[in-house]
């Protein structure tokens, strides 16, 4: 088993991956266990394909699963007040652990009710995504999108331990592992052009699922982010919103889409990362070859990568509107995550809105 500590003090916990490691949830969320029970939040997909793997392996507990709808949709205020009055209904204590069993979506909305429910209670995350096994999982970011933007309702609250199956991908769809594929690849534009480099020779392995390939990317993105996290857990310096680069952008298209399932969130962070270096590499901070080594990878595993092939004919004036709502806006302006090179990735706090403006209209 591969196990990557996140240090963060009284809030530490290990992020344990291992093949099979679903079929030893019993020995695994022991220590979660009250009264003789589990209560887990997932979706009704998750719970179709793999829910019987988890009841098997935790046979002899009640296991109380609370299932929500799947997709991006139950990352809303309607479904969390439902899934708190669930909860609550089932007269979880304090002290009990919730498990959120699924992909990014059931994490951010379990561990947001998790946050908030009796003033906070502790969970574990099971995830079931390659996106929320490299990313969503670790960390502690949670919550909800709401109309004014994606992820702008929610808490910074740290799991008790992630367990990660690279198996339970065997039942995700092929778009849905490119999509999590793309915050792999950010990870190594970030601060690992070594990283990349691996990933333009292996990446269709990871996709594909040869398994030591998505083992190694796995724990290659978890430790890069356990890092940056224990570094700045609740992103208050310039460390941790590296790993918003591609996001800016991303969560632009995502609301354009209306959250949908026309560009999924990893979809909408690989062409948001393009757009990044593009614009760091017109601004000449990075280099053209550097933006178009990006380009060309996204495109060589199947990702978006420009506005025209994911169906946006929004102007640019339009897609900045929806930036002005971003978390990293201080002061009025709008922080971009920019690059000086693969592996390079920086804040960059002085970008004019007008100028992304008149890029996006030229980079269709
Ligand atoms: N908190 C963070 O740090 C963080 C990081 C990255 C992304 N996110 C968030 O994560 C969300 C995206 O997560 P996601 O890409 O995992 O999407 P998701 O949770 O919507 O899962 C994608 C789809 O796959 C299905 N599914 C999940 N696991 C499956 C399996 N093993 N077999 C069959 N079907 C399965 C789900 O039912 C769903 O339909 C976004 O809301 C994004 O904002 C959060
Ligand atoms: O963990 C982080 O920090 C990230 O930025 C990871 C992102 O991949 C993720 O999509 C996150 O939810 C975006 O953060 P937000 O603060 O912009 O909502
Ligand atoms: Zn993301």
């Amino acid at each position: 088993m591969r196990v990557v500590p996140v240090e963060l003090g009284d809030r530490a916990y290990e992020v344990r991956i291992a093949p099979g490691l679903l079929e030893q949830a019993g020995k695994q969320l022991q220590p979660f266990i009250r009264g003789g029970r589990l209560v887990v939040v997932s979706d009704e997909q998750v719970w179709a394909a793999q829910g019987a793997r988890l009841t098997e392996a935790l046979d002899g507990v009640d296991v109380n699963p609370v299932l929500v709808a799947a997709g991006e949709g139950s990352k809303s205020f309607t479904v969390l007040a439902d899934l708190m009055d669930r909860l609550l209904a089932l007269e979880i204590e304090r002290s009990e652990h919730i498990v959120a069993f699924g992909g990014g979506v059931i994490g951010d909305l379990t561990g947001f009710a998790s946050a908030i429910l009796k003033r906070g209670c502790g969970f574990v995350q099971v995830p079931t995504t390659l996106l929320s096994h490299v990313d969503s999982s670790v960390g502690g970011k949670t919550g909800i999108n709401v109309a004014a933007g994606k992820n702008l309702v929610g808490a910074f609250h740290q799991p008790s331990l992630v367990l990660i199956d690279p198996e339970v991908l065997d039942t995700l769809d092929a778009r849905q592992v490119r999509a999590g594929y793309a915050e792999i690849a950010k990870y190594g534009l970030i601060e690992d052009a070594d990283f990349f480099v691996w990933l333009e020779a292996n990446g269709h392995a990871v996709i594909e699922g040869d398994l030591e390939a998505r083992c190694y990317a796995i724990e290659k993105a978890v430790a890069g982010k356990a890092r940056i996290v224990a570094a700045d857990e609740r992103e208050t310096g310039d460390k941790r919103a590296l790993l918003n680069l591609g996001h800016t952008f991303g969560h632009a298209l995502e609301a354009e889409t209306g959250y949908s399932e026309r560009l999924l969130h990893g979809e909408a962070v690989a062409l948001g990362c393009v757009q990044a270096m593009t614009f760091s590499a017109e601004r000449r901070l990075c280099s053209a070859d550097d933006a178009e080594r990006t380009r060309a990878h996204f495109a060589a595993v199947g990702l978006p990568t420009s506005l025209a092939e994911a169906g946006i004919t929004a102007s640019g004036e339009v897609l900045t509107r929806h930036m002005a709502s971003d978390k990293k806006k201080a002061g009025g302006k709008v922080a971009f995550i920019l690059s000086r090179g693969i592996g390079q990735a920086y804040v960059d706090r002085t970008v004019d809105m007008a100028d992304v403006a008149a890029f996006l209209d030229r980079n269709g």
